[in-house]
């Protein structure tokens, strides 16, 4: 399967906290939801898939090509969609029209009109006075309209009301119909990612814990409950984190085989939804 995006080995650091030799690989065709705790490392991942970071070390490469020798080729094919405001603030979106239209071989006028349209945008007035997700939609417009085939987006549901999360998360699904585009996101609401992801990338203090399709996500991991009397420190080796309670324990294993072989039908197991992953994965591994 086809790679649109390669990082290779890829170390960055900072004051605190630091990426070290990342691998991560998402794939043509699909949707990568992007999952971390606050200050796990999304945005500056993000930032070097867009070159807005260079990577102390390692390879980014995008589409098959690396910023060195091909940035501007990159750019005209990948779309980056947040909600901050990318463009001067002062300008309307026609201005800003005028401004990036030129910037793109691809570009579409009547597809960024019609996109005007259906997002509601005001063409007149400053890009300043936008609410967050509208300048969120200018964005997205703006990707959209000159046909990228990787849209990278840094949290775009944050801060958008209910109908307008739906909408956008339909308008996604509807732009993957034919599997040439690829998008990438990151988001803190994870049951956006229950509507729309096929593949899910988890990262964690800098450290990409795992990037499987929704279905092995599913089939790895699994929360089990039981009576305290079972665990000790041989059974508690099968989870990753044990969370104790008067009434039993709650635990979360990436190695379901591993506990019903341990403990056969003494306990129960139960679909982990990606909060349980993150929850427990932050607790850490197999402590006692
Ligand atoms: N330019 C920078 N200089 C120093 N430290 C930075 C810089 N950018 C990010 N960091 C630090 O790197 C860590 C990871 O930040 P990052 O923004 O990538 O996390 P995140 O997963 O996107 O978090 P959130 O979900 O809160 O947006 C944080 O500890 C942050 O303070």
């Amino acid at each position: 399967m086809e790679n649109v995006v390669e990082l290779n080995n890829v170390s960055k650091s900072f004051k605190g906290f630091s990426i070290d030799h990342m691998d991560l690989q998402v794939k043509k065709g699909f949707v990568t939801g992007f999952i971390g705790a606050n200050g796990a490392g999304k945005s500056t991942t993000i930032k070097m898939m867009m070159n807005l970071l260079r990577p102390d070390n390692g390879e980014v490469k995008i589409l098959g090509l690396d910023y060195e020798t091909h940035e501007k080729a990159i750019k005209e094919r990948i779309g980056f969609v947040y909600d901050g405001n990318v463009f001067f603030e002062g300008l309307n979106l026609k201005d800003i029209k005028r401004i990036v239209a030129p910037a793109y071989k691809s570009w579409d006028h009547s597809l960024f009109a019609q996109y005007v349209e259906q997002f509601e945008l005001p063409l007149n007035k400053p890009i300043k006075t936008f609410s967050k997700g509208m300048q969120m939609k200018v964005s997205l417009a703006i990707a959209l309209s000159h046909h990228a085939e990787l849209i990278i987006m840094d949290e775009p549901t944050a801060g958008l009301d209910p109908i307008f999360r739906r909408e956008l998360l339909d308008l996604l699904q509807e732009l993957m119909v034919d599997g040439e585009r690829t998008i990438f996101f990151s988001t803190h609401i994870t049951t956006d990612l229950d509507r729309i992801a096929d593949y899910i990338a988890f990262i964690q203090n800098g450290e990409l814990i795992f990037n499987q399709s929704i279905h092995e996500v599913a089939e790895n991991y699994a929360l089990v409950k039981g009576g305290m009397e079972l665990l000790d420190r041989d059974t508690e080796k099968s989870f990753v984190h044990v969370h104790r309670a008067p009434t039993g324990f709650e635990a979360l294993t990436d190695n379901i085989s591993a506990v019903k072989n341990t403990f056969g039908n003494e306990v129960i197991i139960e679909r982990a939804s990606l909060e349980d992953i993150m929850y427990y994965v932050k607790g850490g591994k197999n402590v006692v």
